[in-house]
């Protein structure tokens, strides 16, 4: 069964699929288009035997959890939106590393008369997070550009990916609370954990491999 089995790993344009191509590049996969480049949204690679899809970030987990992708790279912030349903999550690729944060204008005290208005994308981590301190909040739910919601009202504070800082900084946010820490993982679905699991195994082993050599 190893030797032809074959395997599809969905990734995300940009960051995911920029920082794991090396690692994949370990395992001898390589894909032979570049899909800034092409149209195309199934990429066969020099492995006969593996095709990368190229779907949206938060889709991953979709993806993987119905079995249309034996494996993919998700961030843990999509995963932890998505639950993990039909997943195993073997491997931290220590890729696309950011933090999880609660950001809002300088100096601005929470409201007094209402509760307070959460804009974000990550809503169940947001709820998460503030059921734990047990503050009773409004969360909104947003698709991108969250620095906006508290410069023009929507919201008092936000909760959004932090790297450099530069995005708040621009739009005179500054952070507050640290949620958590991000960074992607590989997902397996767990039917093809099973059924193709010395393929999904070598495979998981090239990545460790490709990790232990980058710390050295
Ligand atoms: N500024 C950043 N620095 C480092 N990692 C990041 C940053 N922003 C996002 N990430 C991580 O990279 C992953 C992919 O981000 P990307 O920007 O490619 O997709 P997205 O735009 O967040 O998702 P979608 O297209 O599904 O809306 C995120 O899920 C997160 O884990
Ligand atoms: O702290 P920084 O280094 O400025 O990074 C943080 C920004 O990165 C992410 O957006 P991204 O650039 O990925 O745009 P997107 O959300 O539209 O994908 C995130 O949503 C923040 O806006």
């Amino acid at each position: 069964m190893t030797a032809n089995t074959p395997l599809t790993i969905a990734l995300s344009k940009g960051r995911i699929f920029e920082q794991t191509l090396p690692l994949l590049a370990h395992a001898g996969i390589h894909p032979l288009d570049d899909p800034e480049r092409s149209r195309k949204l199934i990429l066969e690679t020099t492995d006969a035997r593996v095709k990368f899809v190229i779907i949206r970030a938060s889709d991953v987990p979709t993806y993987v959890q119905y079995g249309a992708a034996d494996l993919g790279v998700a961030g843990k912030d999509v995963l932890l939106e998505h639950g993990g349903e039909g997943l195993y999550e073997p491997l931290d690729l220590r890729i696309a590393r950011c933090r999880l944060m609660v950001a809002g204008l300088p100096d601005s005290a929470p409201p007094t008369n209402r509760r307070m208005r959460i804009a974000t994308k990550y809503v169940r981590s947001a709820e998460r997070y503030y059921a734990a301190k047990g503050e009773q909040v409004d969360i909104i739910k947003l698709y991108g550009s969250m620095e906006l919601a508290p410069l023009v009202g929507l919201a008092d504070r936000i909760v959004d990916l932090v790297e450099s800082g530069n995005t708040l900084k621009a739009n005179g946010l500054v952070p507050l609370e640290h949620i958590s820490d991000i960074s992607s993982r590989l997902v397996v679905n767990k039917a093809a954990w099973k059924m193709k699991h010395a393929a999904v195994n070598g495979l998981l082993e090239s990545l460790r491999e490709a990790l232990a050599d980058n710390q050295n």
